[in-house]
């Protein structure tokens, strides 16, 4: 059964922007047996004439049109119109292997993601679901009713993500998605386990069928009749995703246990913050364990995926930008660099809350290291400084330095680490754990 991207009734429609005949016929091979209506151009000028006869959700462009060119420039110029044309559009930009400094340009640019050439067939079907479901909810959204602030993005929101940590389990995450077996989602608060939850379902053949989400302490709290009652009223043949599954009280392991073997047809995802040890060490009786774990994925915590951090901030920067509808905002390289650099023990979700600030309070059209809102964790066992603390503390007294000599320089990194004698990087980190 092909895989149904994104509307039972709707086929999406991709165009994809490439010069090279031979990377069009593999698409046209791929796409259509997925699921995709695709157009084709050979260059942004025959693009702009498809665009103006048929309806397309997304646009699918390589970045160079003439023979040896790398640069990007023609499909940059391409892009920047496109989305000048279309705040809606929705892009997603191909690119070479080594191209991750292009891909942050380009999302910089209004792309909404990016596949690497060559490029895997899952990998690339599952970057245009997501951008279709993308393209869909802007163009359902209410412009004049803002989202609730907090939720940093819809479930439908591409993953971003092409860190080799990331890679590794996206890429068995999407060969399990089209199957039936059970997905444990493994990794600390905000690293992404409902919206991977959200993907598996859209990728599956059940896309069309209800995803039902369930909180084990939630239903808890209200009483044990509650939990039966939601277990109930799940659709047999759609997805139950179970969030928190390690905070399962035993009497309801029991029962969801006696539930699966009712319903054999039922997908089921859940997910734990624990670790595996912990859930098998009594967390989970073990015949539960292995019939949630078919698939085990442990999502890496963010600051273990090296330039994604800086995809995510830009994607965040966008996403925000649009749901306050403010004018268009860029991170200087300075800015980036310092979300580079930060822990994010909150990982995503933390990252997303610091663009989101940052978006609302933005004052220019140039978002500076100062505008990111970075909270610096406090070490185990530190107690948080109370006003009115004497400040022989040290971690207090080199935040004061450091901030002193970037006010005087007017926040030029450059010329406040020359003073502080530390290298640009050295300044960074120390701007990054103090939150500056
Ligand atoms: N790779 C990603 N790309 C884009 N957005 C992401 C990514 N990972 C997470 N997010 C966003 O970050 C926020 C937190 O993610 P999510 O709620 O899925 O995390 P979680 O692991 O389920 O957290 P918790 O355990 O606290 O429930 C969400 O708004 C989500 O859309």
């Amino acid at each position: 059964m092909p895989n149904n991207p994104s509307s039972p009734d709707l086929t999406p429609s991709i165009l994809f922007i490439d010069d090279d005949a031979d990377v069009q016929k593999a698409a046209a091979l791929l796409l259509p047996r997925r699921g995709f209506s695709l157009l084709s151009a050979r260059d942004p000028a025959e693009a702009w004439s498809v665009l103006s006869a048929e309806p397309v959700d997304v646009v699918l462009l390589d970045l160079n049109f003439r023979p040896g060119s790398v640069s990007g420039a023609e499909g940059f110029a391409c892009l920047e119109a496109m989305v000048a044309h279309d705040p809606d559009m929705v892009v997603v930009i191909v690119t070479g292997h080594s191209g991750i400094n292009i891909a942050v340009a380009a999302m910089r640019a209004g792309a909404t993601d990016f596949v690497m050439k060559p490029w895997n067939n899952d990998r690339l079907v599952a970057t245009l679901t997501a951008a279709v479901a993308v393209r869909r909810q802007r163009r359902n959204a209410d412009p004049v009713a803002p989202q609730p602030a907090g939720h940093a993005a819809e479930p439908d929101s591409p993953i971003i993500g092409d860190s080799p940590a990331m890679r590794r389990i996206l890429e068995p995450m999407r060969r399990a998605a089209t199957t039936d077996a059970p997905i444990l989602l493994l990794g600390e608060a905000g690293t992404g386990k409902s919206l991977l939850a959200h993907s598996i379902h859209r990728l599956s053949p059940r896309a069309g069928r209800p995803l039902a989400t369930l909180d084990p302490m939630a239903l808890w709290s209200e009483g044990e009749g509650a939990w039966t009652t939601a277990l109930a009223a799940v659709t047999p043949d759609g997805t139950l995703f179970l969030d928190e599954v390690g905070d399962l009280p035993q009497p309801l392991q029991a029962r969801l246990l006696a539930f699966l073997k009712e319903r054999p047809h039922l997908r089921l995802v859940t997910a734990s913050r624990q670790k595996r040890d912990a859930l098998q060490a009594g967390m989970l009786q073990s015949d539960l364990l292995y019939r949630l774990n078919i698939v085990e994925l442990s999502l890496p915590p963010l600051h273990e995926r090296g330039d994604d951090v800086r995809l995510l901030a830009v994607h965040f920067l966008h996403l925000f930008t649009r749901r306050y509808q403010r004018p268009a905002l860029t991170l200087s390289a300075d800015a980036l660099d310092i979300i580079a650099q930060a822990s994010w023990p909150g990982n995503i979700r933390a990252l997303a809350q610091a663009m989101e600030r940052a978006v609302v309070l933005a004052r220019g059209t140039v978002l500076h290291p100062v505008d990111i809102p970075i909270q610096a964790p406090l070490p185990d066992g530190v107690a948080a400084a109370r006003p009115g603390d004497g400040d022989l503390n040290l971690t207090r007294s080199e935040k004061a330095i450091v901030e002193a000599a970037l006010r005087r320089h007017g926040f030029n990194v450059s010329h406040a680490a020359s003073e502080l004698g530390l290298s640009r990087a050295a300044l960074y980190r120390r701007m990054a754990r103090h939150g500056l």
